[in-house]
């Protein structure tokens, strides 16, 4: 997260850690007790090596009382293309059901395919860098962001027609998430309305707003996988 600033903790116990090796390598989000959501490109991230889920955490070495570490049981994703930002969405189902807390609870995500309005203000969470000489942030994070329109965000000089009726686009001027942080949700009003992809990996700059994929387009599918 550049521009940002350290939450206050346990107040976003939805966060998710993907870490290999005890080292965190993309955000996450709990949407029911036995399912995080992040992005498919993680899994690359991950070079396909075993991963955990940490829970419950603020920091990510400190000892916490509710942090807990989750082995996964199966992925999904909607047959994400590699190489494109398309359907960069991930299903994590851990081997147990999530023990809640208060640190450990459920973030709804929206269900209403509608575009979030431009202007309006979320927030994006992460343990991702928190500058362009890629400092790795122990505690997490967290940064207010406006949502740029669909067209805008398509002018050439911004993403040149890329940005799909799945993605949506949120202000990257100084404030803007970045490496780590992909997978996590952006929220608006309390609801994940997307999830943070990586997209031109830029950071910071705002001629590359950031890129995230509308939640709301994938319901069915999210549905289809909980079900
Ligand atoms: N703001 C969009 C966004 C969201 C999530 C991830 C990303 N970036 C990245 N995703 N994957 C990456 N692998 C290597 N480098 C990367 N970005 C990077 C690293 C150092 C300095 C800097 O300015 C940018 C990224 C970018």
């Amino acid at each position: 997260i550049l521009g940002g600033r350290e939450t206050t903790p346990h107040l976003k116990p939805y966060m998710a850690s993907l870490q290999v090796h005890g080292k965190h390598i993309c955000g996450g989000f709990l949407i029911a007790e036995q399912w995080v959501m992040s992005a498919a490109h993680c899994l690359e991230d991950m070079d396909n090596a075993t991963f955990h889920v940490l829970l419950g955490a603020h920091s990510l070495k400190e000892h916490e009382p509710h942090k807990h570490l989750y082995g996964v049981l199966g992925t999904s994703s909607p047959g994400s293309s590699h190489d494109t930002n398309h359907d960069d969405l991930l299903l994590i189902q851990l081997e147990e059901r999530a023990h809640l807390n208060q640190d450990v609870q459920v973030l709804a995500f929206q269900r209403v395919d509608q575009d979030v309005p431009a202007g309006t203000k979320c927030e994006v969470a992460g343990w991702g860098i928190t500058s362009n000489t890629g400092r790795h942030p122990d505690k997490l994070q967290a940064v207010e962001l406006p949502i740029i329109s669909r067209e805008v965000c398509n002018r050439r000089i911004h993403h040149d027609n890329e940005i799909t009726e799945k993605m949506l686009c949120a202000d990257s001027r100084k404030k803007d998430s970045c490496k780590g942080d992909s997978g996590g949700p952006l929220v608006c009003h309390g609801v994940a309305e997307g999830v943070v992809t990586s997209g031109s990996r830029v950071c910071g700059n705002w001629k590359k707003p950031g890129i995230y994929t509308r939640i709301s387009a994938y319901v069915g599918w999210i549905d289809s996988i909980l079900a």
